[in-house]
């Protein structure tokens, strides 16, 4: 098994999706509404918006951790309902790694779950680990690595599958600024040699669009997409050049338009 090789990207298509929750007092919540996205294969999508706005929300159903309260979502043509699809694989912003187990019995674990084959996927885990910078360390207890030594664990568990739509939510949020700088470039690199589809929720502008092909901006809850903005910038990009980019700059600014105009950026 070559986990060098590249990954067909799953393509995802929404339509109509709404979402609301009951509250314990019988409460409404309508958290999503009437969202309509079709990710191409192998594309990145990042997704920001305001908190409370749906993000996770968006990222649950597509995951099929949710139920939907309206409209459909497939993945590769196979529609989501109630159940992850096979091809997914998830990265939230807490690692979620058993400290029980040690790194390689971690990124094993989908594997074992499945009861499929866990010592024919042994050579995977461990290449996925090199190619993190982690060489050696699947002996190791999560309690032993830092956090984005654990975040590059969780990242693993996610591909060990080599899924074709890699959800990440918030993955970079607990991280610290050094840290989360290095991430966010491994994943840039990461994601250029696999070719996967990925949606990635965040707080960060700057990091939504550093990595992504297309931007979508939320309004605040009910979440609704209030700009798709497509990120026209070559790659490999560069972080500690990338600020200094007039087109960069640009994005940037009509995203932070968008939340001034929202109300969500108040300027002082
Ligand atoms: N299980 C639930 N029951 C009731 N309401 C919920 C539930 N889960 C989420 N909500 C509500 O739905 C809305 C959207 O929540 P969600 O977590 O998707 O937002 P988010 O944009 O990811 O927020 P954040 O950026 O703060 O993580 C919020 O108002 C939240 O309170």
């Amino acid at each position: 098994m070559n986990v060098a090789s590249r990954i067909a990207g799953a393509r995802v298509s929404i339509s109509g999706l709404v979402k609301t929750y009951q509250t314990r007092d019988d409460v409404d919540v309508l958290a999503l509404d009437n969202i309509d996205l079709t990710i191409e294969r192998g594309s990145f999508v990042a997704v920001v918006g305001p908190s409370g706005c749906g993000k996770s929300t968006l990222l649950s159903l597509v995951a099929g951790l949710v139920e939907a309260s309206d409209g459909r979502i497939e993945i590769d043509d196979q529609h989501i309902v109630n159940r992850p699809h096979p091809k997914i694989g998830v990265v939230f912003q807490s690692d979620l790694l058993l400290y029980w187990r040690t790194v390689l019995d971690n990124i094993l674990l989908p594997i074992e779950i499945k009861h499929l084959d866990v010592k024919r996927h042994i050579p995977k885990a461990e290449e996925l680990l090199r190619q993190v910078g982690l060489k050696g360390f699947g002996n190791k207890y999560p309690s032993e690595l830092s956090g984005g030594m654990r975040q590059r664990v969780a990242i693993c568990r996610a591909l060990i599958q080599e899924p074709g739509l890699l959800l990440m939510d918030e993955p970079f949020g607990a991280l610290d600024a050094l840290t989360r700088e290095q991430m966010i470039m491994d994943l840039q690199e990461m994601w250029t040699r696999l070719g996967n589809t990925v949606l990635f929720i965040t707080h960060g502008i700057d990091e939504a669009v550093f990595l992504a092909d297309r931007v979508l901006v939320m309004s605040p809850r009910p979440g609704r997409i209030a700009l798709d903005l497509t990120i026209d910038m070559p790659r490999p990009r560069r972080w500690s050049n990338a600020h200094e980019n007039p087109g960069y700059q640009g994005y940037v600014r009509k995203i932070r338009e968008i939340f001034e105009a929202q109300g969500v950026l108040v300027a002082h």
